[in-house]
């Protein structure tokens, strides 16, 4: 049985009740796990506020500021987690951005400055979150990250993203490499197509859901809680043998040659 009980997990990019982490936390806190949650924090708090009060039913035991870009609150949240958790089982990775301008348009159009911004926050961060994890996984442990198709295939206006996504996906087979002797497995979760507010920022969104749901091969498109559950399995003793890959959670439609 799927059973997280006595594992601590860090879960990163809650924003709001679309946010496919928040979906993940769900599941992850129903096979018992003791949830940490971080936030992107904004000067006036309201980022804060929000996510306190849908996590609330959670009962996280860490609730912590930090954006990616800022090292000193990276550092700081792992810090916490040694203090407060001593040992982290469970690190979920599910954070990205890109600028609008570079979500839609010409590919070839992309400044240096937004094609940085993207892969900054979008991969590098999976590189820095899980060195800080690496010394606190003391008895093994789980990473997951969030991917998407246009990483390995082009999809209309996901751009940069599909860059970052790229670099994501490799990303997850070199930290596999080097964290697997120490018994840390990194996987990435490719998920469907779900509106969120990082989703509808990619020009023509609902267009590909709608196009998903008549083309794949279980007619939808896929939910945040499904999505969670193959997390919650990527996470538990279930997937133990499971390392550096990337599972397709998208209701079949990376199989599909035509559509
Ligand atoms: N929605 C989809 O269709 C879809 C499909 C496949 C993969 N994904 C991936 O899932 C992940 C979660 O996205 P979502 O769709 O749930 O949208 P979302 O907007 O709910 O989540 C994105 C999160 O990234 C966080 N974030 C952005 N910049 C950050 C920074 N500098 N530091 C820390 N956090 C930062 C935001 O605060 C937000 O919580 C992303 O990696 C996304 O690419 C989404």
């Amino acid at each position: 049985m799927l059973n997280l009980t006595g594992k601590n997990a860090l879960v990163t990019g809650i924003a709001n009740n679309r946010s496919i982490a928040w979906g993940i936390a769900q599941q992850l806190h129903q096979a018992g796990a003791n949830i940490g949650i971080t936030y992107l924090p904004d000067e006036k708090g309201r980022m804060e506020k929000k996510v306190a009060e849908l996590v609330e039913p959670l009962n996280p035991s860490l609730f912590l500021p930090c954006d990616v870009q800022n090292e000193a609150q990276i550092q700081s949240t792992f810090e916490t987690i040694a203090e407060k958790w001593g040992k982290l089982d469970i690190l979920i990775h599910c954070l990205a951005f890109a600028k609008k301008d570079d979500l839609s348009g010409d590919f070839s159009k992309t400044t240096r400055e937004g094609f940085n911004l993207a892969l900054e926050i979008s991969a590098y961060s999976l590189i820095q979150l899980s060195g800080a994890a690496k010394p606190l996984m003391t008895e093994g442990g789980s990473i997951v990250t969030l991917t998407y198709l246009g990483g390995v295939k082009v999809i209309p206006n996901y751009n940069v993203m599909g860059i970052a996504k790229a670099a994501l996906e490799m990303n997850v087979r070199y930290l596999a490499a080097e964290l697997g002797p120490q018994n840390i497995r990194v996987n990435a979760i490719s998920a469907g197509p779900i509106r969120t507010l990082a989703s509808s920022a990619v020009g023509g969104i609902l267009d590909m859901i709608h196009h998903v749901e008549e083309v794949a091969p279980l007619r939808r498109t896929v939910t945040q809680t499904e999505v969670g559950n193959a997390a919650a399995f990527l996470c538990s003793d279930l997937s133990s043998g499971i390392t550096g890959q990337v599972l397709y959670v998208d209701a079949g439609y990376e199989i599909m040659g035509m559509g």
